[in-house]
């Protein structure tokens, strides 16, 4: 199988954890858009959605799917979104679109989190994958040298405004042995918006795509 089939395969595989009447956390990315899609064809039983980028958005509403502003809902029964890297503590890597505040936005008011990803996102470390943070513009060069004193190598994403006007840094050359300390070390410096990684809030369920099928992970 390719990797599309793999990322097909888990977006509606997803579909599993869809009750009608939910309000749905959607995230960003191929493998998002596989959900989407997948989404379109129960679009009758789900209440609503909430999504965490404009290209999202623009999918879901081209597909007659209704779309809330996080404001106007009490809560996210699921969300459903890839990552770039996870670890066997489904703690992620995510950013690699570019929408990761709003994805942490949305993971935070998600009762449930399922990623989905295909089988060549899986490691035991998390840092292979550049670990993107989103920045306040006037803090890129500041910020910046504050990741170098973190041990991390950090390139400016040339050309990437987010949905929120700010800068993406991706920090290369990161092996992420505590993850949580180094969330927390990264929210600290002044100009960060977010941090890619979700360690604090990881995903409750994973659902690999593999050749032999796909692998749900949950957490004991
Ligand atoms: O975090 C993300 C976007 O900000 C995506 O979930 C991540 O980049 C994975 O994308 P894809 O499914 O295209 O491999």
């Amino acid at each position: 199988m390719t990797q599309e089939e793999l990322k097909k395969a888990v977006g509606y595989a997803a579909l599993d954890y869809i009750k009608p009447g939910m309000i749905v956390g959607v995230g960003t990315g191929s493998t998002a858009a596989y959900f989407i899609d997948a989404l379109a064809t129960i679009k009758e039983d789900v209440v609503g959605t909430v999504s965490s980028s404009i290209a999202s958005t623009e999918k879901l509403q081209r597909l007659g799917i209704p779309v809330f502003d996080c404001n106007e809902v009490d809560g996210v029964d699921v969300y459903v979104d890839g990552a770039d890297e996870i670890n066997p503590s489904l703690q992620m890597i995510k950013g690699g679109g570019a929408a990761l505040t709003r994805e942490k936005i949305i993971a935070a008011m998600a009762k449930k989190f399922v990623c989905i990803v295909d089988g060549s996102k899986k490691v035991d470390i998390l840092g292979k994958f550049p670990l993107p943070i989103e920045v306040i513009p006037m803090a890129r060069a500041y910020v910046a040298r504050q990741l170098v004193s973190l041990g991390g190598t950090p390139i400016y994403r040339q050309g990437v405004k987010t949905d929120n006007g700010n800068v993406i840094i991706d920090v290369h050359n990161l092996s992420i042995l505590n993850p949580i300390e180094l969330e927390d070390q990264i929210n600290r410096i002044a100009g960060v918006v977010t941090v890619g990684l979700f360690s604090h809030r990881g995903a409750d369920i994973a659902l690999v795509g593999t050749t032999d099928g796909v692998q749900t992970i949950t957490l004991k």
